[in-house]
C-alpha cells in the first residue's frame, strides 16, 4: 500500500483515498519502552504516559490475556505458557507487539511488558529499522527489591468492582469492605511473596540484559520508582519533554 502525504500534513492512503491515524507528522511521534520489575508500577505509568502523551499503550500480558479470553489462535498457543507462569516463546510475544502496535501505534506507543528478553529486544530494534523507525527512550523504574516486596504483600484487590487497593490506604485489612462497591477484598495469586521472589528472578536473569542492552546503545533513562505514583509520573513525562519538544 502506497500512503501519499497531502498538503495538510496527512497521510493519504493511495488506494482508497483516507486520510490515515497513522498519518500523524512523523517527527511529532514518540516511541517509549518501559521497563521495571514486577510490582515497579510500570502498567500504571504506561497507562499515565500514553494519557498524557496521547499515545497507544500496549500492555504485552493484558494483550495475550485478552487473546485467550477471545479464544483466538495466538490465545491458545499461549494458553500452556500462560497457565504455568512461563514467558511465551519470544517470536509470539513479537506477533502480539506487531499485531496491535502496527494496527494502533502509528500515533506513537508506549510498550509495557516488551522487550521482556535481550532477544525480544533484538527483534523488536529489527522490526522498527524496518520500518525506519527508532525508540526515542527505554524507562526502567528502579524499585529496591524489599520495597517491592513489602508493595505486594500490601496489595489488595477489590473481588466485586476489580479495583486495586492497598492494605493502610484506603482500606486496613483484608475484613474490609471495598469503600467505593462493598466488595469483598481478595488477593491476586501473583501477590504471594514466593510467586514474586520467582518472577523478580526471571526479571534479573532475563530482562537485565535488555536494559544493559539500551544503555549500550544509549537509550536508557532511570527514573527511581520508589516514589509516589504522581511523582514518578512528573520525573517521566520531564524526561521525555526534550523528545516531546524537539519534535
Ligand atoms: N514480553 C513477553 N514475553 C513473553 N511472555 C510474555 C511477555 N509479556 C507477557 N507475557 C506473558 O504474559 C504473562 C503476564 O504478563 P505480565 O506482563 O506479567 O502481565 P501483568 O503484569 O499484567 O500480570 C507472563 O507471565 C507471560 O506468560
Amino acid at each position: 500500500m502506497e500512503l501519499q502525504a497531502t498538503c495538510d500534513g496527512l497521510v493519504l492512503c493511495e488506494f482508497c483515498g483516507v486520510n490515515s491515524e497513522s498519518a500523524k507528522d512523523e517527527s511529532s511521534v514518540l516511541r517509549v519502552v518501559l521497563v521495571g520489575p514486577p510490582a515497579s508500577g510500570k502498567g500504571s505509568q504506561a497507562k499515565v504516559l500514553a494519557d498524557e502523551l496521547g499515545l497507544f499503550h500496549l500492555s504485552t500480558g493484558s494483550a495475550i490475556r485478552d487473546h485467550m479470553a477471545r479464544g483466538t489462535e495466538l490465545g491458545e498457543r499461549c494458553r500452556e505458557y500462560m497457565s504455568q507462569a512461563r514467558l511465551v516463546p519470544d517470536e509470539v510475544a513479537m506477533e502480539v507487539v506487531d499485531d496491535e502496535v502496527g494496527e494502533h501505534g502509528g500515533g506513537g506507543f508506549v510498550l509495557d511488558g516488551f522487550p521482556r528478553t535481550l532477544h525480544q529486544a533484538e527483534l523488536l530494534d529489527q522490526w522498527m529499522r524496518e520500518r525506519g523507525q527508532e525508540l526515542d527512550a527505554v524507562i526502567v523504574l528502579d524499585v529496591m527489591q524489599a520495597d517491592l516486596e513489602a508493595r505486594v504483600a500490601r496489595r489488595v484487590l477489590c473481588g466485586g468492582c476489580g479495583q486495586p487497593l492497598r492494605l493502610g490506604g484506603r482500606v486496613n485489612s483484608m475484613n474490609d469492605a471495598c469503600p467505593d462497591c462493598g466488595g469483598e477484598l481478595v488477593r491476586r495469586t501473583d501477590d504471594d511473596v514466593n510467586v514474586f521472589r520467582g518472577r523478580f528472578q526471571e526479571y534479573l536473569d532475563m530482562t537485565v540484559p535488555v536494559i544493559d542492552h539500551y544503555a549500550e546503545i544509549g537509550k536508557l533513562r532511570r527514573v527511581d520508582g520508589s516514589r509516589l505514583p504522581d511523582d514518578v509520573s512528573r520525573s517521566i513525562l520531564d524526561l521525555l519533554k526534550p523528545d516531546t519538544q524537539e519534535k
